[in-house]
C-alpha cells in the first residue's frame, strides 16, 4: 500500500535484520525454558546472547537485554502523571517527554499492565514489518463483552484472529485502493456543495460576514455526511438547517461516547465485580453503543428494503459497498451492522479534526496557502469542480493532508500486542506484550523531518517518479495488513473538501483565535475552538 522511500528502505532493511523471531532461531530455546510467562509479564532471568552469536556466526556479538533492564517511569510517577496532572489529555506531550528522558524504547506500568513504548521510526518499522497475518491492536474485551451481551457481531476494530481476517478480506476488496473509492467522487462532491452552502450561511450569521466559529462543528457534520453517503448510500441531512431527529440522536450517542471518554475507558479497566458499586462507566459505555448500533440498523434496513423492492420490480440493483455486502451475502447481517457501525465511529472525528487543523494551519501560514491556491487555480481554474481523477494533479493538496497529519496525527499513538517473541532495539520482548507505537514523537523527530515543527506540505511532493517521500516517522493511517481500512475514503473527503474551500475562499485567522494547542481526548484534537475567517476570493 505504501511505497517506501528507497533511501528509507535501505535503513529499514538493515534494521530489519535485528528484529529476530526468537522462536525461529532458537527452536530449542522456548519461552518456558527462558522463564517467560505466556502473558509476557516476566522478564528473562539472565542476559542472553543474541541469536547471531548463538548460531556461532562471526557477526559482532551483541547482548540481549531483558524488560527488567528497560528504562521507564515508575508506576507511582505514572499514576501521578495521569490521575493527578491529567496526563490523559497530554498523552502526546508525555510521549515527547518520555522519549527525551528514556530514549527510543521504554516501559511503563499501569497497574498490572506493562506497556513497552517505541518512539523511533526504525524500530516502529521493524515491528510493523514483522507482523503476522492477523495483528492484534489492543485488548478489546469490553467491546466484545458488550457485543456478546446484545447478540451483535464484532466489526473490524473489535474483531480478532479468523473473524477479523474473514471480514477484512471482504472489505479490503471494496475500499482499500484509491480507484475503489474514486467511484464515490460525485457523491462526495454533492456533500462538498452542501458544505460550502453551510459555510456561507454560517459566515452570514456573523457581524463581519466572514467568520465561522468553531470550525470543527462544521467539519464534523461534513465528515459524518461524507462517510455516510459511502457507508449507507444515503444522505443524513447533517448539513441542513434542521438536522433530522434520528441523525441528531446518533450525534448525541457519538458525543456521549467521546465526552465520557475517560469514564468509558474505565468501563474496560474496572473489574466486573466492581460494576455494582461503580456502575456509571459500564452503563454509559453500553448506552452509547446502543445508540450507534441502532442508527446502523435503521440505515442498513432502509437500503435492504430498497434493494428488495427493486428486485421485486425486476430492476437491476446498482450501488456501492453496502449494496455489494447485502447482495453478495459475503458477510452475515450482524457482521454488516457491526462493520458499518464501527466504520462510522472511526470515520467522523478523525476526518473532522484533520480538516480543522488543515484550515487552521493554512490560516497561520498564508504563504503556504498562497502556494497551494496557485496550484489549485492553475489546475482547475476558479470554477472547475475537482474529481478524484484530478487529485493526482494536485500534489500540494495531498501534501497538505500529509503534513497536517504529521503535525497533528489524529491517533498520536497506536498499539500492538506481540504475537511472537521479538527482539526490538536490543530488548527481548515476550509474546503477549502490549506495545505502544509513539507516532506523535516520531512525527516530530528532526532525524526524519528537517525543521520538524515547521508546516511544509511541499516536503511531501515528489520531484519525479523515482523520488519517494514516504517515511515511517509519519504513518497516520498505520501500516500494513491492519492499517486504516477507511484511509482512501477519508482522503477523498479531505482532498475534495479542501480543494473547493481553497478555490473559493482565502482562509484567515480570526482575532477570536490565538495559538490553539492540541489535547488528547482519545484522539488528538484542538484544545480550544478554532475560529476562522473565510474571505470569498475574487477572480
Ligand atoms: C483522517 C482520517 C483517519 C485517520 C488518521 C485514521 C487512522 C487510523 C489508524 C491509525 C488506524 C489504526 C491502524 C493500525 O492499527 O495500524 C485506523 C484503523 C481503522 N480505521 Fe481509520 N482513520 C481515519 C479515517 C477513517 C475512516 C473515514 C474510516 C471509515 C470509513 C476508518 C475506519 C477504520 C477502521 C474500521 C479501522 C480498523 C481497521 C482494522 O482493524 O482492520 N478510518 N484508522
Amino acid at each position: 500500500m505504501y511505497a517506501i522511500l528507497t533511501k528509507c528502505w535501505r535503513n529499514l532493511h538493515g534494521a530489519r535484520q535485528l528484529l529476530v523471531n526468537l522462536r525461529a532461531l532458537h527452536k530449542s530455546a522456548t519461552s518456558e525454558a527462558l522463564g517467560i510467562s505466556a502473558a509476557g509479564q516476566a522478564d528473562m532471568p539472565e542476559r542472553l546472547l543474541s541469536p547471531n552469536t548463538a548460531r556461532g556466526s562471526n557477526v559482532e556479538k551483541t547482548t540481549l537485554k531483558s524488560l527488567k533492564e528497560m528504562p521507564g517511569p515508575s508506576t507511582l510517577s505514572n499514576l501521578i502523571e495521569f490521575f493527578w496532572r491529567d496526563g490523559f489529555a497530554r498523552i502526546h506531550e508525555i510521549q515527547l517527554e518520555h522519549q527525551k528522558k528514556y530514549g527510543k524504547i521504554f516501559k511503563s506500568r499501569f497497574g498490572p499492565q506493562l506497556v513497552v513504548s517505541i518512539a523511533d521510526r526504525e524500530l516502529v518499522a521493524q515491528v510493523l514489518r514483522a507482523e503476522g497475518v492477523a495483528p492484534q491492536r489492543a485488548n478489546m474485551e469490553s467491546w466484545k463483552e458488550y457485543r456478546v451481551m446484545r447478540g451483535h457481531s464484532t466489526g473490524l476494530i473489535s474483531a480478532e484472529g479468523e473473524d477479523w481476517l474473514k471480514m477484512r478480506s471482504v472489505l479490503r476488496q471494496l475500499i482499500m485502493r484509491p480507484r475503489d473509492v474514486a467511484v464515490f467522487s460525485d457523491d462526495v462532491n454533492s456533500v462538498v456543495d452542501d458544505l460550502i452552502k453551510r459555510l456561507d450561511i454560517l459566515c452570514s450569521q456573523q457581524p463581519d460576514g466572514t467568520t465561522v466559529l468553531n470550525v470543527n462543528d462544521l467539519f464534523f457534520k461534513y465528515a459524518m455526511e461524507g462517510v455516510a453517503v459511502i457507508l449507507y448510500e444515503c444522505r443524513l441531512g447533517c448539513l441542513q438547517n434542521e438536522i433530522p431527529k434520528e441523525t441528531q440522536d446518533y450525534i448525541s450517542a457519538l458525543h456521549l461516547m467521546f465526552s465520557t471518554f475517560k469514564t468509558t475507558m474505565y468501563a474496560g479497566a474496572i473489574p466486573k465485580w466492581l460494576r455494582p458499586i461503580i456502575p456509571k462507566p459500564w452503563e454509559e459505555f453500553c448506552h452509547s453503543w446502543d445508540g450507534l448500533f441502532k442508527f446502523s440498523h435503521i440505515h442498513v434496513s432502509k437500503r435492504l428494503s430498497q434493494i428488495k423492492a427493486q428486485l421485486e420490480r425486476g430492476e437491476e440493483v446498482k450501488g456501492g459497498m453496502l449494496t455489494h455486502l447485502l447482495v453478495t451475502k459475503e458477510m452475515t447481517m450482524e457482521e454488516i451492522y457491526a462493520n458499518v457501525t464501527e466504520m462510522l465511529l472511526a470515520g467522523v472525528d478523525t476526518t473532522s479534526f484533520t480538516l480543522s487543523w488543515a484550515t487552521y494551519l493554512l490560516a497561520r501560514y498564508p504563504h503556504v496557502q498562497q502556494q497551494i491556491h496557485a496550484e489549485v487555480e492553475k489546475t482547475l481554474g476558479p470554477n472547475t469542480v475537482a474529481s478524484a481523477d484530478d487529485v493526482s494533479q494536485l500534489p500540494l493538496i495531498r501534501g497538505l493532508v500529509k503534513e497536517t497529519l504529521r503535525l497533528f496525527p489524529v491517533l498520536p499513538g497506536n498499539g500492538r500486542i506481540t504475537q511472537e517473541d521479538l527482539v526490538v532495539g536490543g530488548y527481548f520482548i515476550p509474546k503477549g506484550t502490549q506495545l505502544a507505537l509513539c507516532h506523535y514523537s516520531t512525527s516530530l523527530d528532526e532525524e526524519s523531518f528537517v525543521d520538524a515543527t515547521d508546516f511544509r506540505p511541499v516536503r511531501w511532493v515528489r520531484k519525479d517518479t523515482t523520488d519517494h517521500v514516504d517515511n515511517f516517522g509519519s504513518i497516520p493511517f498505520g501500516y500494513g495488513i491492519r492499517s486504516c481500512i477507511g484511509r482512501r475514503i477519508a482522503e477523498l473527503e479531505m482532498y475534495l473538501g479542501l480543494t473547493r474551500i481553497i478555490q473559493k475562499f482565502r482562509i484567515e485567522m480570526s482575532p477570536k483565535t490565538d495559538d490553539v494547542k492540541a489535547k488528547t481526548h482519545g484522539l488528538l484534537c484542538p484544545g480550544a475552538p478554532i475560529n476562522l475567517k473565510f474571505v470569498e476570493r475574487e477572480y
